[in-house]
């Protein structure tokens, strides 16, 4: 059974336009994704694509204007807004993508201390900030004082010393210089090797590859593919979606290339398939209706001429 499922989620917005008007935007549609105990779960897509949303649904920490709807299970258990209460920051941590989630009125190291479930709290605050290069004197600190890194760090620091059994983890790595980078990534590779469950997002796949052992991929609010990491390889022949291969020949180590167009604004998706005004293989049947998840070679895609 997976850690954590979530099942035709779908997230909209109310927002007054002119006149006092009411517009319903929907920004996620029928997202589906599974975490198992163990395993590095990467998700990555293009800015707008609803990851940081998708982290927020899980947590119960939307705005309150969102209306959501479809499923997430934790555990086997229907999450519910109080047991999403009871159950953040302890069994399911999150690590924001901001560095504006510090309390800016607590120093860093009581921070980090608060997170400590079991044992002696300034012993696990001092031995996650050597590890992340972090020097004792910034226990001290406010948020204000610390460098981007810094603050990222704290924030890594606060989720490593938690015992959560699943880490979100929001864009954790920008800012940080390659040997605290490595050191981070490595953290998560061990929180699943004892157990845990992680959730990386990030647009950097190059990280992601070396850690994940799935790849999600996120197109205009939606999942368009779940695949084994192996299958990041070569061209791209063994993924299954137009877009994760284009996403794949569009790094640097390969072709460079970059995909034409550009990812549609939730308030303007086009029917059917939402990848189709950009894609090469697209038909007639493409744009009539949103293609569902279906298995394929050990992993899902969202795409009716993929084989
Ligand atoms: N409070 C809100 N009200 C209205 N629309 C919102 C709100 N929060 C997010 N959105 C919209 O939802 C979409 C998904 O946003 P989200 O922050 O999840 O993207 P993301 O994939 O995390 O992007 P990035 O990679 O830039 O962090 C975007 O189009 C965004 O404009
Ligand atoms: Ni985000």
């Amino acid at each position: 059974m997976p850690i954590l499922e979530v099942e035709n989620l779908s997230i909209s917005f109310n927002q007054y336009t002119a006149g006092l008007k009411r517009k319903n935007i929907q920004v996620i549609s029928s997202l589906h994704v599974t975490l198992e105990a163990g395993e590095i779960l990467a998700v990555v897509g293009a800015s707008g694509s609803g990851k940081s949303l998708l982290a927020h649904a899980i947590l119960g920490i939307l705005p309150d204007n969102a209306l959501v709807s479809g499923t997430i299970k934790y555990n086997g258990e229907l999450l519910t807004p109080s047991t999403q209460a009871s159950l953040r920051g302890k069994e399911i941590a999150l690590i924001p993508q901001s560095t504006n989630y510090l309390d800016p009125l607590m120093r860093v190291g009581n921070q980090v201390r608060t997170s400590v479930q079991t044992g002696d709290a300034t012993l696990a605050q001092r031995a996650v900030f050597k590890r992340l290069h972090l020097q004792q004197t910034v226990e001290k600190m406010y948020p204000f004082q610390l460098s981007g890194g810094m603050a990222r760090r704290a924030l890594l620091s606060t989720a490593i010393v938690s015992d959560a059994k699943v880490i979100i983890a929001d864009e954790p790595t920008p800012g940080l210089d390659p040997v605290v980078m490595k050191e981070a990534l490595n953290n998560f590779r061990e929180f699943a090797d004892n157990g845990c469950a992680v959730m990386l997002i990030t647009h950097d796949i190059e990280s992601a590859l070396m850690i994940a052992d799935k790849i999600a991929v996120f197109y205009a609010g939606t999942t368009v593919e779940l695949a084994p990491v192996e299958d990041f390889t070569g061209n791209g022949e063994a993924l299954r979606h137009p877009y994760s291969k284009a996403l794949w020949r569009a790094l640097p180590q390969n072709d460079f290339t970059p995909i034409p167009g550009s990812q549609p604004h939730p308030s303007d998706l086009p029917t059917g398939c939402l990848f189709a005004p950009r894609c090469t293989m697209a038909t007639s049947a493409c744009s009539e209706e949103q293609p569902d998840m279906r298995n394929i070679r050990n992993g899902m895609v969202r795409c009716m001429h993929a084989t």
